[in-house]
């Protein structure tokens, strides 16, 4: 029997949504303008495609304006490098997020590099990383800091906690293990060489699982109580013959017997990124702007 509280995300990012919309009204008026998100999908991935048309209605449902550029995928690498600086100097554009991965014949952080790291809401840009990491004011990848959202909205204060991290990619896991280190958590950062991981997130209050691989954390490695964080999404057959369905990296039937609270997948961390986008956003506007803002509120 499923004990853990469920931790919904889909709720909390729609609540934040309703924040933002009240901050980007504010700004509208401020500004004379509406903040604006551009979103570059170069490709037809199917799923990409998905994420960008939910990106897309939630900005505009939000009071903000889309600005939607879908390239072929073949489209040269100098094209693209072209559309990104048009971009960076386009005043209506507060925000650039160019969906990955892009086609394997682009050089993935050439093209980052090329965004203007004050319009770079996705927090990939090198002097975004660098300020995480010094604790300067810049903009934190959307999918950790919706999990540090999550994480403070059911346990409060993070300090002093064991903090393991699975996954060490640029996305997710590195910038997850900036965020809870400036929460004064006890972090470990654990990837697939990791030796005996189930021993290691033994240790874990918080568990953060981001390795794409499906329901790879059992409940018999967690400590009882724990708090985990499912950013899996994996879509994998289903029980209907031709069909798939979503999974996480934790395997939720027996993880949410043993944990204290437990995202789902879907519901959890991934409706969390889409509104931590449009917060950036709207964030990356006062500031680019000159307005004044209190983030706290968002
Ligand atoms: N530059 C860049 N920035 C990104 O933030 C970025 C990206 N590239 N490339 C692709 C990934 C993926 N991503 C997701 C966003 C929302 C959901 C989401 O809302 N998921 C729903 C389910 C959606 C479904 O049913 O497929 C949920 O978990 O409940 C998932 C995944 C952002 N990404
Ligand atoms: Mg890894």
């Amino acid at each position: 029997m499923s004990t853990a509280t469920i931790i919904d995300g889909k709720a909390f990012a729609e609540s934040l949504r309703t924040r933002v919309g009240h901050v980007a009204a504010d700004f509208t008026a401020k500004a004379g303008r509406k903040a604006g998100l551009a979103v570059v999908l170069v490709g037809e991935d199917p799923a990409s495609q998905v994420y960008v048309r939910n990106k897309g209605k939630q900005t505009l449902a939000c009071g903000m304006e889309s600005f939607e550029h879908k390239l072929p995928a073949d489209t040269a690498e100098a094209d693209l490098l072209a559309v990104v600086a048009q971009l960076n100097a386009d005043p209506a554009v507060d925000g650039i997020l160019v969906q990955l991965p892009l086609p394997a014949h682009m050089d993935e952080a050439k093209v980052i590099a090329t965004i203007n790291p004050d319009k770079d809401v996705d927090g990939f840009h090198v002097v975004n990383v660098g300020r995480l990491a010094t604790g300067l004011p810049g903009f934190v990848p959307c999918t950790p800091l919706g999990c540090v959202m999550l994480l403070k909205d059911k346990l409060g204060s993070l300090s002093g906690l064991n903090a393991v991290v699975i996954g060490r990619s640029n996305i997710v896991g590195k910038p997850m293990a900036q965020l809870l280190i400036a929460e004064s958590c006890t972090v470990t950062v654990a990837h697939s060489r990791t030796k005996d991981l189930p021993e290691v997130v033994r240790h874990a209050d918080i568990v953060v699982a981001a390795v794409g691989r499906p329901e790879m954390v059992k409940g018999d490695w967690l400590k009882p109580g724990a708090t985990v964080i499912d950013v899996g999404i994996n879509r994998v057959p289903g029980v209907e013959e031709g069909k798939t369905k979503l999974v996480g990296d934790v395997d939720f039937g027996s993880a949410s017997e043993v944990a204290g609270a437990i995202t789902p997948v879907p519901g959890g961390v991934g409706p969390m990124t889409i509104a931590v986008l449009l917060r950036n956003t709207i964030v990356a506007a006062h500031r680019n702007m000159g307005l004044a803002l209190d983030e706290g509120v968002l």
